[in-house]
């Protein structure tokens, strides 16, 4: 019989990893355990869609929940594990029980990020990265007339744009020049400042914040300058930290992220590590990555089967990832940092462009705004040629 895998963390990249085993023949028993109440759920509609109201959460759910049973995943909900024994190989859970493994993996995810904000403690200051936190922010908006979201990246803005279409008012606090600096160039950023103020956004750049108001619930921001913004409920939205403590307090090698290489093992050749809990060497980018998408999640959980089941396998890919906002389409191929130019093709002012972003000539990443075949073509270029060009016309 073939030695049990244990997959801790019953989220994208966890469930993937249970599927492509079980695709790939490994007929020994796998457990996966995870410390929600429900199925395996996708996480982009928690901020689109299933906030708005548009998806119930069975919507959400990776796989129908009898497919767990057909294939003989043990999937344990409710289950936090916390600590491992790797000298015994055994995984020690908060209900007190053990589980023994033959190769155990990581799929951990990130936790949402916290401020030290003096206030952050009141009633009405959520996060957002769980069926439950939406499940809050709803009941919250239901009571409240406005919202002040705290980060302008990927949350901050897509809840900003379903907030508004609810018809409540939204105000977005940023400490950086620019929406969504992290991830898109100047002319991408310049483009969603200007649609969200245009929807009534009161988005605020290079804006410090002083406190959360309020005496035991929230009713509102003061800003470093002094400005108060009212509102009901406050959204930090200001990133995500990798999920790596399990693996920092058993020894393994971590660096914001847990090392893994190319197959998805760990400094131990017993434990592989998937998804956003990562970080690994891109040969394409010549640099560590951390990656924070489904599209990591998915493909590297892919690969870490594959090693699992024997084959050799060098996980290198094309990130790519994307954003709704109102009936705006973001799409992303490849990794931005470092470039030294950039070319924009299309036009902003028709909702219809890309950005083309170049490092000495090479083509590393292209945005695209309601384009998806720039999108499609760029993956491929990026992925098959690295050379610059063969880009559509707008
Ligand atoms: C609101 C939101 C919107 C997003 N939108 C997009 C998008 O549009 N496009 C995109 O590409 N990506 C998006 N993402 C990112 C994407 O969802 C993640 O990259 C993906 O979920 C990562 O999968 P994962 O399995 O690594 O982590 P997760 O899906 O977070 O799963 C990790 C699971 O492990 C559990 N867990 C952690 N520790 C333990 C433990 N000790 N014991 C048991 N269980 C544990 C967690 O509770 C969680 O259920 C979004 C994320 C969020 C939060
Ligand atoms: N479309 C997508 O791919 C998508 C969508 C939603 C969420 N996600 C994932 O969810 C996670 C969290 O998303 P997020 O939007 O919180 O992170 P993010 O990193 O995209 O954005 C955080 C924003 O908060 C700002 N910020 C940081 N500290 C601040 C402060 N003190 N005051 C004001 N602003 C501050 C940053 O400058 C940044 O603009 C990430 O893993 C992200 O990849 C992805």
């Amino acid at each position: 019989m073939q030695e049990e895998i244990v997959i801790i963390g019953a989220g994208q990249a966890g469930a993937q990893l249970a599927h492509s085993l079980r695709q790939g023949g490994f007929e020994g028993p796998l457990r996966l355990i995870g410390d929600e109440p429900h199925p395996p759920y996708q996480r982009p509609p928690l901020s689109k869609k299933y906030l708005s109201g548009d998806v119930g959460a069975e919507g959400l759910w990776l796989r129908p929940p009898a497919f767990f049973e057909t294939n003989q995943i043990d999937h344990i909900p409710n289950t936090k594990a916390v600590s491992i024994d790797r000298a015994a190989k055994r995984v020690h859970l908060e209900n007190g029980d053990t589980l023994a493994y033959g190769k155990l993996v990581l799929a951990t995810g990130t936790n949402a990020r916290t401020l030290p904000l003096k206030g952050a403690d009141k009633t009405g200051v959520v996060t957002l990265r769980s069926i439950a936190d939406v499940d809050a922010i709803r009941d919250g908006l239901s009571s409240s007339s406005g919202i002040a979201i705290i980060g302008a990246g990927y949350i901050g803005l897509e809840v900003a744009a379903v907030a508004k279409a609810m018809g409540k008012s939204v105000s977005v606090i940023e400490a950086q020049d620019r929406p969504m600096k992290r991830v898109v160039s100047q002319a991408v950023s310049d483009y969603f400042t200007r649609l969200h103020r245009d929807k009534g956004i009161d988005l605020r750049l290079e804006t410090g914040i002083e406190s959360i108001e309020g005496d035991e619930t929230v009713t509102g921001v003061k800003l470093s300058n002094g400005d108060v913004i009212s509102a009901e409920l406050v959204l930090i939205a200001v990133g995500a930290e990798p999920n790596d403590h399990l693996a920092a307090e058993t020894g393994l090698e971590v660096d914001n992220g847990v090392l893994v290489d190319g197959s998805g093992q760990t400094s131990d050749p017993n434990i592989y590590a998937v998804g956003d809990c990562t970080r690994f060497y891109s040969n394409r980018y010549q640099r560590s990555v951390r990656m924070e998408s489904v599209q990591n999640a998915i493909d590297q959980a892919k690969a870490a089967a594959q090693s699992l089941l024997g084959e050799d396998i060098d996980y290198d890919p094309v990130p790519w990832f994307w954003s709704d906002q109102y009936d705006i389409k973001l799409q992303i191929a490849g990794l931005s940092e470092g470039y030294d130019e950039t070319i924009v093709v299309g036009s902003p002012a028709d909702h219809k462009f890309y950005v083309a972003y170049l490092n000495k000539r090479k083509l590393i990443a292209v945005d695209s705004i309601n384009f998806p075949r720039s999108h499609m073509l760029a993956r491929r270029v990026i992925g098959e040629t690295w050379r610059e060009g063969l880009l559509p016309d707008a």
